[in-house]
């Protein structure tokens, strides 16, 4: 059993919890529910962009616990002031202790940010949940979904003007999950078998990616050096986590990698 076996598993039995609790008449009712979604796709994209999907992550399967102590509103706010485009904030509680008052914490807090609902979306509740909840952009993880699930997950995205990132780890799953409701799509430089993170993953398949969609690296990136390897490969977006969240100061670590990338392009491309 892989890791993602496991929290899917839980995951299954966790929206079953949630839909009995919380009914989607009363999700239908949030105050962000008929809010407008920003673009995130936009956002990456746009001419100014740092590109960077900055995510608050206090812990993981791969690092265990890596930041318990940052607030989301004032870590957040930070991350934004120093450049990220679009913020992640993972909801998944048991293996990444995050929490649905995370997501809503930094809605409130960045108004004008995208923000991507990291967490393990299995069924169209949670897409209400992540509307209700203030999100812009959900993830569909295609190692977990079939490609009927996929596609139908997507257009149920996009019918609640939620944008959604396709995430992929090989060639595989990138030809067989593709479908014209996807905004961004992202490949995870993490094997979810052995943890290890290469940004091979990612250079192997940018090129198959159509150009129609966003395409982000994901997982293990620290670096400027990377950033503009992959910048230059074709990709428009970074996702970071553990790199800004292990620091006293995520806020500060991302303005430096911001930095250090924005000095090398100037000096080199
Ligand atoms: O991060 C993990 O250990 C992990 C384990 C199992 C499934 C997913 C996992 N991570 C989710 C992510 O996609 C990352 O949080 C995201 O790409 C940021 O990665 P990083 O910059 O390496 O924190």
């Amino acid at each position: 059993m892989t890791i993602l076996d496991r929290i899917i598993a839980q995951k299954r039995i966790e929206v079953a919890q949630r839909r009995e609790a919380t009914p989607i008449t009363a999700l239908e009712q949030m105050p962000h529910f008929m809010r407008h979604c920003l673009s995130a796709r936009d956002a990456v994209q746009s001419f100014r962009s740092t590109g960077i999907i900055a995510e608050f992550k206090r812990q993981s399967p791969s690092k265990g616990i890596i930041n318990d102590r940052a607030d989301v509103a004032e870590t957040t706010q930070g991350y934004v002031r120093s450049g990220a485009a679009v913020l992640s904030i993972l909801t998944d509680e048991p293996f990444f202790g995050g929490t649905p008052a995370d997501l809503q914490a930094a809605r409130i807090a960045n108004p004008e940010t995208p923000i991507l609902r990291k967490d393990f979306i299995i069924d169209r509740y949670q897409l209400l949940e992540a509307k209700a909840w203030g999100a812009d952009v959900v993830l569909l993880i295609a190692a977990c979904l079939t490609p009927e699930e996929v596609a139908e997950l997507s257009m149920q995205a996009h019918d609640l003007s939620l944008q959604v990132l396709l995430e992929v780890h090989d060639e595989e799953e990138l030809e067989r999950s593709i479908t014209p409701n996807i905004d961004l799509v992202g490949v995870n430089n993490r094997n979810l078998k052995t943890f290890t993170t290469s940004i091979d993953t990612s250079l192997r398949l940018v090129e198959r990616i159509p150009d129609t969609f966003a395409k982000i690296s994901e997982s293990g990136l620290h670096d400027a050096e990377t950033m503009r390897t992959l910048f230059r490969a074709g990709f428009d977006g970074f996702l970071i986590g553990e790199a800004f969240m292990k620091t006293d100061d995520p806020a500060q670590a991302l303005a430096k990698l911001v930095s250090e990338f924005n000095l090398n392009n100037t000096l080199s491309i």
